[in-house]
């Protein structure tokens, strides 16, 4: 039965897809989704094939061709069909997105399946949703809304400054995951509140059992690679909107986004030696790089704190925005940059970035073996204490 329907829903290939004309009941607009992480089950995967042919918006061809290739990936397994013919393009092009994804676990597909058209719901409903319906729920420590050609994962945890719980970190990993496979252009991330993000929730360190420390460490050195690795591969023009001052890692993987732009009351602070801590998200690699070795290691290993327009000049953000304005302009922006061939981008930005991404996952992964080091390291946990115990504040 999920094999027909899924047939039935992949018959747009043939030119057989028509949206309903009928209203149909849409789901929210915004994916909250905090929450535990599961894998898609069967009947998840069914209704996503149910809901696909609810959608009142064709969601073009190139996402039509990744609801294909992961369905069939899905039910399937790796592609076994035999290449068709140069000419034949239709059949190719079925052929050719089945088989990029390569070894991609059966599970790993149907999850993606699940996610990816709940976002293309998600931005289709968004359109004729009432501004009314789209407050934000306050208990959820993410929210991603798509509209207008731009997915937004927010940031929502204003009364903690927008500390990233582990949990965050997976759920930003599936986001993302998920904004590059929709049907969005651009995809932003920002922060609820006067705070764009505080880094590292530093509670993530409470209640590690002795024995557990060390194990810890190791999974949490695995969680930060993914989390970077996802930056660093993301396809599509991603943009931060430093709404207030960035701590930590939110600072470090500035690097990795495509354009910043900041609040002039945003600052720029990395204090991973008063942490005893070290770099991460590539910084060590980038920032030198940015903005010469001298001004990086005043960051990177003094902890100084930039102003907006200190990070400006240092190549760290795009563009200052007075706070007054800043949201009206830069969403003005957005939406126009939005409105750009959404493949021409993405062409421009691998250009620009592929020669870089080995060398970027190689940083990566050492920049995570050594914070492992450091998570136990006596310098961390006296500073990590500190700050639990309310002595210390940055
Ligand atoms: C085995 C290890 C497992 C670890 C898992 C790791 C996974 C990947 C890690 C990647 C490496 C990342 C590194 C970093 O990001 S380093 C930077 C870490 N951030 C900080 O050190 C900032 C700490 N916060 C502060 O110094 C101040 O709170 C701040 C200057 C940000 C704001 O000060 P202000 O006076 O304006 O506001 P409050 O301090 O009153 O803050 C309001 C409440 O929010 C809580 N808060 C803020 N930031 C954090 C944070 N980063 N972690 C936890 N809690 C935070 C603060 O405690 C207040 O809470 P209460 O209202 O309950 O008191």
């Amino acid at each position: 039965m999920a094999r027909v329907v899924g047939l039935l829903a992949h018959r747009w290939f043939s030119g057989a897809f028509r949206g309903p004309l009928q209203v149909i009941r849409c789901p929210a607009p915004q994916l909250h989704v905090s929450g535990p992480a599961m894998a898609a089950s069967q009947e998840d995967f069914a209704k996503a094939m149910n809901q696909v042919k609810l959608l009142k918006e064709d969601p073009g061809n190139e996402v039509k061709l990744k609801l294909y290739a992961l369905y069939k990936q899905a039910t399937e397994g790796p592609c076994n069909a035999p290449k068709p013919g140069m000419l034949d393009f239709i059949l190719k092009a079925k052929w050719d997105a089945w088989n990029a994804l390569g070894n991609l676990p059966k599970e790993t597909a149907r999850q993606n399946y699940v996610d990816l058209v709940s976002s293309l719901s998600a931005s289709s409903c968004s359109q004729v949703t009432p501004a009314a319906d789209k407050k934000q729920a306050e208990s959820d420590s993410l929210v991603v809304t798509s509209e207008d050609g731009i997915t937004t994962i927010r940031l929502n945890r204003p009364a903690k400054k927008n500390a990233l719980t582990t949990q965050m970190y997976r759920d930003i990993m599936r986001a993302l995951e998920a904004a590059s496979e929709d049907s969005s252009r651009i995809t932003v991330l920002t922060g609820s509140g006067d705070y764009y993000c505080s880094g590292n929730d530093l509670t993530n360190f409470k209640d590690i059992p002795p024995d557990k420390v060390e194990e810890r460490a190791q999974s949490s050195a695995v969680l930060l690679r993914d989390f970077v690795d996802r930056f660093i591969d993301f396809p599509k023009p991603l943009i931060a909107v430093v709404n207030g001052p960035a701590v930590g890692i939110s600072v470090t993987l500035l690097g990795l986004f495509d354009v910043v732009y900041a609040s002039d009351r945003a600052t720029f602070h990395t204090p991973f030696s008063h942490l005893g801590q070290s770099p991460e998200g590539c910084s060590s690699y980038i920032f030198p790089k940015m903005m010469g070795p001298s001004k990086a290691a005043e960051m990177l290993i003094f902890g100084k704190k930039l102003t907006a327009r200190e990070a400006l000049a240092q190549g760290l953000v795009t563009a200052v925005f007075p706070d007054d304005t800043f949201q009206k302009e830069v969403w003005a922006r957005l939406k126009a940059y939005a409105k750009l061939p959404p493949n021409a981008m993405r062409i421009a930005k691998r250009l620009m970035r592929h020669q870089e991404k080995e060398k970027l996952h190689a940083v990566n992964a050492e920049e995570s073996r050594v914070l492992a080091e450091r998570w136990v390291s006596d310098e961390c946990i006296t500073a990590i204490v500190a700050f639990l115990s309310k002595k210390a504040k940055l």
